[in-house]
């Protein structure tokens, strides 16, 4: 039986989306800024005007900016900082943790250098006892929606069955909708990885192409992702669920996407970094491109939209001739690939 009380680490969007899923189910939260301002503008005010403007949160959300206090008689921890934070943070919960806890996280990143999954961050950064109780939440899920309560669903995965088990139970309700799974790094990697997938869909919208080019590019972006994501050792139907093709649909066409509005802005013409500063919030899919391309060239993976972005994003290529470059390149089979790695995978089981 869990404790009423979970603490939310991160008062983005997504950490104050999710506090209110977990105030709407009876749950204590204490959802922890690392800004004084905005802790206190949430504790007192009920408010979290710049992440999710006009929302009215419940008295059951406390704000704070002390970690110690947040933690206190936390039964679970959500983690839903940006992943170049994460192990940052970590370090600083690290000396905090004195009881068992659950470790949710909600990041759709990839540690930037390391290029490591946010999974692997968290196990290397809490003490081994704790290590069975780490999950991801992930799915098409925008904050704007959710906080609205509008119908959503995702996936929470762990290998450790239980401990998904009771992520699920702690989220689960009417219009939030949660499937357990065990392919934590295909859930991990289908969620880091459409942020590329989606800075090209808005780049494509910003060029003036239409419906044809960014199903193609739905379509074939998730191609590459599952070969990159089952050369990592995830399940390749993980990337047909809702944390695979669900989330690229709804990144890729939604005006509420960070990642499909900075694309869009990029594809206009707009300078990477004007980009970004115009944002104000985070943007995965920029650090995500330079870890996925890192990593496609490591293991010898053809993932040539997330190379064309990548040059868009860090070379200076205009993202006109990356599509035309697209577009001319050597005739291929659609299948063929695919099938190859699926194959892999299922002798890698056996
Ligand atoms: N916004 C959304 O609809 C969804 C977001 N996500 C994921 O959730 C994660 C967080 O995203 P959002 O909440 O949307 O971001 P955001 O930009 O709205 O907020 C990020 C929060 O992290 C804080 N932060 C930044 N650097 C920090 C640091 N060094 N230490 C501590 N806190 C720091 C910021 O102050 C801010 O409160 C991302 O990985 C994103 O992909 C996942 C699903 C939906
Ligand atoms: O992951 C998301 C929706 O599922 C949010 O995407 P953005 O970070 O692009 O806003």
């Amino acid at each position: 039986m869990m404790d009423k009380k979970i603490a939310v680490i991160g008062a983005g969007s997504w950490g104050t989306a999710l506090s209110m899923v977990l105030s709407d189910n009876g749950y204590n939260v204490s959802l922890w800024s690392h800004r004084k301002l905005q802790a206190e503008e949430i504790q007192n005010q009920h408010t979290n005007e710049k992440y999710l403007p006009g929302v009215v949160l419940s008295n059951l959300i406390k704000g704070t900016d002390r970690l110690d206090e947040a933690l206190k008689d936390a039964s679970a921890l959500l983690l839903v900082v940006p992943a170049k934070a994460m192990r940052d943070v970590l370090k600083q919960i690290r000396t905090k943790l004195n009881h068992p806890l659950l470790f949710i996280h909600g990041v759709k990143g990839i540690e930037p250098g390391s290029f490591k999954r946010m999974s692997e961050v968290i196990m290397e950064e809490i003490p081994e006892s704790l290590r069975s109780g780490v999950v991801v939440l992930s799915g098409p899920s925008h904050a704007e929606e959710v906080s609205l309560r509008h119908p959503t669903t995702v996936a929470v995965a762990s290998p450790n069955s239980q401990a998904a088990k009771t992520a699920q139970d702690l989220f689960f309700n009417h219009y939030f909708r949660v499937y357990t799974n065990e392919d934590m790094i295909g859930v991990e990697i289908g969620g880091a990885l459409k942020n590329i997938i989606a800075l090209g869909a808005g780049m494509l919208d910003g060029l003036g192409y239409g419906d044809n080019a960014k199903a193609a590019l739905i379509t074939r972006g998730l191609a590459e992702i599952s070969r990159l994501g089952t050369k990592l050792g995830a399940y390749p139907l993980t990337f047909i669920g809702l944390t695979g093709m669900g989330d690229l649909i709804v990144t890729c066409t939604s005006v509420h996407s960070r990642n499909w509005r900075a694309g869009n802005m990029l594809g206009k013409g707009q300078k990477l970094d004007e980009v970004l500063k115009s944002m104000g919030m985070v943007v995965e899919g920029v650090r995500t491109a330079e870890a996925a391309h890192a990593l496609a060239e490591g293991l010898n993976i053809e993932m040539p939209i997330t190379t064309a972005i990548y040059q868009v994003l860090f070379e200076g290529k205009h993202p006109k001739t990356a599509v035309d470059e697209l577009m001319d390149r050597d005739k291929k089979d659609e299948i063929a690939p695919l099938t190859h790695s699926l194959n892999e995978r299922m002798e890698q089981k056996h």
